[in-house]
């Protein structure tokens, strides 16, 4: 059993005293609690501004200071992931409580070996740690809070930016710019704009109306009462310190439950906050089997909130579960997901052939499809089908497949058995499909990675069964229509799918780039015009989608934070009251 650190914190005003009527002395001794939060000034941030993207170009000292990581993490496997509860790192005795981490690409070599807890640690250890972790991490100043985050973004972005993406390449299968884009660039940005936010679209909005005399109205903004559960997917390293960062920052604690499949990035992450300053037990990282763990979590009474990236059907169980406790909760708890798509391009007739195929190329196939963003499904005019077929079939089979650590690798293996075996068989119904056939790809083998190369299906059947469901791969499905048939295809792209996330309109036309955003407005939380579906940059384009995609809580943006407080509005009198009637009381 771990050693539970006691709080020093107390009270700071004598309740007893004000409870019982008795006249309180002006002058009271403040304990050191109470100064924690001391804030003697209102602070301007230093500037926020997204991170730049290294291009990481042959002869660049970026290139060999990121060789030399992954070199330096390759001499070193297997890692161990310990989990990390009330700031000690907790290591499993038994090998059956151990996760293991494949490299994708190379998946007889193990990355990392996770140290996995159960549903026992959660509720005994992490839930009564963090909650105790709460009182100090929720009175201590936002400026403090947020000093923190800015620390690890420039952690991120300097002192531990090769070794993050190095982590990111061998674990999730990431190519070098794949990897600067999640693990560099918005990770850090998930850290510095959650601080914006904050600042100034939370904290700082306050009553309108503050005109009446002897009084003054303001709001605070309380964290949750209790712990948020943190549960993050294998493919953002950037999405899991947002699970866990976003939160935190508002002044919750959080249980971290990662992905297995990103154990060891995660767990970086987390060194790093730890490196920047955050106490212990403010996020407890409790990597472990998912259904038990995360169920100790939501079968909690100080369960407050969830904050989940990954599939609609993980996240609907867990809904659903949540739903059947809600007489068990202090609160109705926060329900964040974002969750699968069935990202679309849509083209008119109108639309600049080049830049369809490569945006379409782009939005497919980087990181093999394993966006949630990525397009996989495409609705073309039968006008333009030949040029933009020619230019997929050209471009496609010119696409490298292979490891990450060959930097010329545009696509590599997908993330794990499952996920190759899934892959496979959408391949193999299409190869047998009377109404569908391969144009470019088709091929999968995992003799030394889970490789699937990049395949384009093309399919006479609009609801044929690739272009309605996700696949999270490298596959793209595509449905030529009549090209006069533009608003009625729209229609039946808005219908084809249970998902909202992300969608693309390519059209030079103004007039059909009107129609098409109109018809599409619910299907995508994301829309862009003549650009790929994928590659939202924080604080440009805030993200999430609806329908089955999620609950479109926008990561990144204050929308987001604002689902971690729980504003307590305050009015305070100046004034002493000297009578209880109203002047319209007066007798004539
Ligand atoms: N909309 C977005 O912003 C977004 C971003 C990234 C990924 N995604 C989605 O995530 C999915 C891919 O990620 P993944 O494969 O890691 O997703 P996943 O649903 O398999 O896993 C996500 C997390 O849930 C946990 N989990 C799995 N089963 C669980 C259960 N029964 N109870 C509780 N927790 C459980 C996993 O261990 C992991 O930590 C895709 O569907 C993708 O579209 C969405
Ligand atoms: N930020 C991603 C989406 C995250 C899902 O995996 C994008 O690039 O669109």
């Amino acid at each position: 059993m771990l050693p539970v650190r006691t709080s020093t914190l107390s009270a700071s005003l004598s309740m007893a005293a004000i409870a019982t009527g008795r006249r309180v002395s002006h002058s009271r001794t403040l304990n050191t609690a109470a100064l924690r939060g001391a804030q003697l000034g209102f602070f301007a941030l230093p500037q926020i501004q997204n991170e730049p993207m290294r291009p990481y170009p042959v002869g660049s000292a970026d290139r060999e200071n990121l060789k030399a990581a992954i070199k330096d993490l390759r001499s070193e496997l297997p890692f161990e992931v310990p989990a990390v509860i009330n700031g000690h790192e907790l290591r499993s005795t038994s090998s059956s409580s151990l996760s293991h981490q494949l490299i994708p690409f190379e998946h007889a070599t193990v990355l990392a070996k996770s140290h996995e807890v159960d549903a026992k640690v959660v509720v005994e250890r992490a839930i009564p740690g963090a909650l105790e972790a709460k009182r100090a991490w929720e009175t201590m100043s936002f400026t403090d809070r947020a000093s923190i985050f800015l620390k690890a973004a420039d952690l991120v972005a300097n002192k531990y930016r090769y070794k993050i993406l190095a982590a990111t390449m061998l674990g999730q299968g990431k190519n070098v710019w794949q990897a600067e884009i999640d693990a560099a660039a918005e990770l850090a940005d998930f850290f510095r704009f959650n601080v914006w936010y904050a600042q100034h679209q939370i904290y700082s909005q306050q009553p309108l109306s503050n005109q009446a005399d002897g009084y003054w109205n303001r709001v605070e903004y309380r964290p949750l009462e209790g712990f948020v559960a943190a549960v993050s997917p294998f493919n953002f390293t950037a999405i899991g310190g947002n699970l866990a960062g976003a939160p935190v920052l508002m002044g919750n604690v959080v249980l971290w439950k990662p992905s297995p499949h990103a154990a060891y990035s995660n767990h970086l992450v987390l060194q790093i906050l730890r490196e920047a300053g955050l106490p212990d037990g403010v996020i407890q990282f409790v990597p472990g089997p998912a259904e038990a763990v995360v169920g100790a979590m939501v079968d909690h009474p100080d369960f407050a909130g969830l904050h989940f990236t990954g599939s609609s059907a993980v996240f609907k169980g867990l809904y659903k579960r949540i739903a059947g406790n809600i007489d068990g909760y202090k609160n109705f708890p926060r329900i964040v997901g974002e969750t699968g798509g069935k990202n679309m391009h849509f083209i008119h007739r109108s639309a600049h052939v080049p830049t369809v195929v490569n945006q379409t190329i782009r939005g497919t196939f980087e990181y093999s499809g394993q966006k949630c963003s990525a397009t996989s499904r495409m609705y073309c005019p039968d006008s333009l089908w030949d040029e933009v077929k020619e230019g997929l079939v050209e471009g496609v089979k010119k696409i490298k497949v292979g490891p990450v650590d060959d930097f010329s690798t545009f696509v590599s293996a997908v993330i794990h058995k499952a996920s190759f075996e899934k892959c496979k068989s959408y391949i193999e119904y299409a190869k047998a499909a009377p109404d569908a056939e391969i144009l470019v790809g088709g091929v999968c083998d995992d003799s030394k990675g889970y490789y699937v190369h990049p395949t384009v299906i093309v399919t006479t059947n609009p609801s044929f069964k690739s272009i309605t469901e996700e696949i999270f791969g490298p596959i793209l499905t595509i449905y030529v229509y009549p090209a006069d048939k533009y608003e009625e295809t729209l229609l039946l792209a808005d219908r084809t799918s249970s998902y909202a996330l992300t969608a693309a309109l390519f059209a030079r036309d103004r007039e059909a780039q009107i129609v098409g955003a109109e018809t599409l407005r619910n299907c995508a939380g994301n829309f862009y015009i003549n650009d790929k579906s994928t590659g939202d940059i924080v604080g440009q384009q805030p993200f999430g989608g609806s329908r089955a995609s999620g609950t479109n809580d926008k990561a990144g943006a204050a929308i987001n934070l604002l689902r971690w407080v729980s504003p307590r509005a305050v009015k305070e009198n100046f004034r002493d009251l000297s009578g209880y009637t109203y002047p319209s009381n007066a007798a004539a």
